[in-house]
Formats: C-alpha cells, sequence, structure tokens
C-alpha cells in the first residue's frame, strides 16, 4: 500500500494531489457551484408555493453563494453546532474556496434549511425534490424500462446478471441534478463500450451463485436508477449470490435525486403495479423486505461532507462484516477514492485498502474524478478531447477484493 493511503481526507497533505475547490475559473467544479447551485435553487422556488419566510431564505442563500461568505445553519437547526465544527476552516469565507465535497453537501444542508425542512411548521419533512422525482418515476422513460425487463425473462441467469449490471450501472447517467453539457447524450468515445474500466469478473467471483453472504448496496440516485438497482438486488437475492442484502439509502433529501426510505417505497409500488416481470420483481421485493432479507438503512454518515476513510465505527464493522459493499454513483465513488485531482493511472486497489471489506464501485462518469485507469486506456481518452471525465459518456465498474 503506497503513500496514497490517508489520501482521501479533505485536508491537504505532502505528496498528494489538490483537494479539488471550486476555485478553478472553467472547472467543473466551478460550474456547479456558479450554474447548477443557483438554477437548482430557482427550480425548488418555482416547485412550490412557499411563503415569504422560505422565499426569502432561498434568495439569500442565492445571494450568498454569489456575493457573500459561507454563512452558518440558523439558531434553531438541530445540527447547527455539529457542522460548525465540520465547517471551522469555511465558514465566514467564500463557498467558491471551500472544498468541492464540503461546499456541495454543506449547499444541499443549507437548502434544506431555507426551505424550513427541519424546521417546526407546515413544511417540515417535505422534501423540495419530491417533485421531480415524482415526474420522472411516472415518466415514459421508466415505463419502458420496465417494460423491458420482461426480455430477460427467458435469457440465462448469468446473461441476465450481466445486464443487470450493465442497468444498475448506467441508471446512475439519469441524475436530475446532473446536466451534461451539448453531446452528452452522444455515443461514448475513447473505448468501444464506453467502460473505462470493468472489472464485473472479479465481481461475479466475490459474488457466485450460492455464495450467500451479506451484501451492502450504497445507493445513489432513485427513481431511473434505484429501480434497476432493487431489479439487481432481487437477482442477487433470487440465485443465491448473497442471502441478505442491506440497501443503505439517505436519511434525507441530498444531491436533489438522492434516494431515502420514502423513495424506496415509491420505487417498490412502482414495480409491484407493472404488468409481467417487473410486477412479479416487485412483489419478491417486498417479501424479501418483509423476511428481513433486504434490509434499509439510513446512516447519518450519508449525508455527511467526508470521504468514506472518515466513516464512524458502526458504519466500518457493520459493512466490513459482509462479503461485498457495492457503491453506487459518481459522488460515493468521490468520497470513495478522496475528491482529489489523482493523476487517472492512481491504483483503485491502493486508495481503497482502508476499506472495510470488498468493495466495487458502479459509476458514470460526472465529475474530474477518476483512478485504476490503464494507461493505453487513458491515453486514449484524454486524445478523444471530449469530456469524458464529466459528462456521463462513460462508465467504469472497479473492484478491490
Ligand atoms: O452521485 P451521482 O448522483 O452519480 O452524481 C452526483 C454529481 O454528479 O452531482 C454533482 C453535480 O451536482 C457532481 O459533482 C456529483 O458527483
Amino acid at each position: 500500500m503506497g503513500d496514497t493511503r490517508a489520501a482521501s481526507g479533505t485536508g491537504q497533505g505532502p505528496g498528494l494531489p489538490p483537494v479539488i475547490t471550486c476555485r478553478e475559473p472553467g472547472s467543473f467544479a466551478r460550474g456547479v457551484m456558479a450554474e447548477r447551485h443557483p438554477a437548482l435553487i430557482e427550480q425548488v422556488r418555482e416547485a412550490f408555493p412557499y411563503g415569504p419566510q422560505q422565499l426569502r431564505a432561498l434568495d439569500a442563500l442565492l445571494h450568498e453563494i454569489a456575493h457573500g461568505v459561507v454563512e452558518p445553519l440558523g439558531h434553531g437547526s438541530p445540527d447547527r453546532d455539529l457542522w460548525l465544527e465540520w465547517g471551522r476552516e469555511h465558514i465566514g469565507r467564500p463557498w467558491f474556496d471551500a472544498p468541492f465535497l464540503w461546499a456541495e453537501s454543506y449547499f444541499y444542508r443549507r437548502l434544506l434549511d431555507a426551505v424550513g425542512y427541519f424546521g417546526e411548521g407546515p413544511w417540515q419533512g417535505i422534501d423540495p425534490f419530491a417533485p421531480f422525482k415524482r415526474a420522472e418515476l411516472s415518466g415514459d422513460t421508466v415505463e419502458e424500462e420496465l417494460r423491458a425487463l420482461d426480455d430477460l425473462a427467458v435469457v440465462t441467469a448469468a446473461e441476465r446478471a450481466s445486464a443487470l449490471l450493465d442497468a444498475s450501472l448506467w441508471g446512475n447517467r439519469a441524475d436530475l441534478g446532473f446536466r451534461g453539457p451539448a453531446g452528452a447524450g452522444e455515443p461514448a468515445s475513447g473505448t468501444a463500450s464506453g467502460l473505462v474500466a470493468d472489472d464485473r469478473a472479479v465481481l461475479w467471483g466475490i459474488l457466485p451463485p450460492g455464495a450467500r453472504g451479506t451484501v451492502a448496496v450504497i445507493a445513489d440516485n432513485t427513481g431511473r436508477e434505484l429501480i434497476p438497482d432493487l431489479v439487481l438486488v432481487d437477482h442477487l437475492l433470487l440465485h443465491g449470490h448473497a442471502d441478505r442484502v442491506v440497501l443503505h439509502v439517505k436519511p434525507g433529501p441530498y444531491f436533489v435525486s438522492d434516494a431515502m426510505t420514502a423513495d424506496v417505497v415509491d420505487c417498490v409500488r412502482r414495480l409491484g403495479q407493472a404488468p409481467g416481470e417487473a410486477g412479479v420483481i416487485g412483489g419478491r421485493i417486498r417479501e424479501a423486505m418483509g423476511a428481513g432479507r433486504l434490509d434499509l438503512r439510513a446512516h447519518a454518515f450519508f449525508c455527511a461532507p467526508f470521504p468514506y476513510e472518515r466513516m464512524p465505527d458502526d458504519l466500518r464493522a457493520e459493512l466490513g462484516s459482509g462479503s461485498l459493499t457495492i457503491l453506487k454513483g459518481d459522488l460515493n465513488y468521490r468520497r470513495l477514492v478522496g475528491d482529489r485531482l489523482w493523476p487517472g493511472t492512481t491504483s483503485f486497489a491502493d486508495l481503497t485498502a482502508y476499506f472495510p471489506g470488498p468493495v466495487a464501485a458502479l459509476r458514470t462518469l460526472k465529475s474530474d474524478v477518476v483512478v485504476g485507469l490503464d494507461p493505453g486506456v487513458l491515453e486514449g481518452l484524454e486524445r478523444s478531447g471530449r469530456a469524458w471525465r464529466t459528462s456521463g459518456t462513460h462508465a467504469l465498474v472497479q473492484v478491490r477484493p
């Protein structure tokens, strides 16, 4: 294990590549902070008939990001002291100077503060992203994707496993906060399949049929991502790749479309109400939940602004006791390897050696961070001149046994 260990913290360290901030003009991170977040505030503002208090707070947040310094949470916030501690180095300074991971996390926490999600009152517990999630779930694309499951009922278990892994992987592209640049929808270049790394053989080696251990799935987005995740989980249970799956979701709204318990409920219901194979799968998932073979967890750490290297002991023990942890999505990847400008060929195994037990990342590339690439693959991608790191056109399956 090289000195890349302990590298994924938020601080700077000797010999470590820089932590990503929003400071760099033209960078992806800056675009998120300067364009995506303000646009999101506008969308949330439009989606709800908020009162003057919420509208004022949203406008103030908009202004603060562009012109002010990072302010603390309101006095009534239950976790105000916690965030004062976590933001010691960033509160009172420009948003653009903070580490990208911290700033994004805190932005979502502040948005919840602005709309009164945790406050006493009528807006308590109202998910500001629910209208977007609901629209996606009832849309034609989900309908078509559910219908396509009928075709998989007739293929071999191994073919089905691989197709479901792909569906779960590329489902990560459907992120409601993600708006790629023009061209993001074109076929991937640089590699034939769009996969920049593909360790699926290692994954299935850890989880052969009949392996019967516990698999943890750290979920990312709801809707078009969570549905294929649940279908994959059903397959793992049905074919004995696992005899129990723990699905980790967020304890509250986060990064627009991140799944929380209410979203799992909606997705399971959506599956269960569908005709054909999707409905059968939905019924099995419900049964598995009832029998404790599919368990839900919503640990507070999943909304904390830290890399997984800082995960608390209870989570570490839980993940360490299973046969594999599958992490979904871009943010989980950034938290897994550290949100730094790593050279693309840095060893994935070294960076994740701290993780308690075998770990797999299934992620479409939607931010600058990527490691574990073969030098030839990296060279080809760089030569393509495309925004392959951030446009969601490429994906990876990386596994550390
Ligand atoms: O974790 P996900 O859902 O795959 O992706 C989340 C994400 O694409 O959204 C951000 C932009 O808002 C990126 O910085 C981030 O990594």
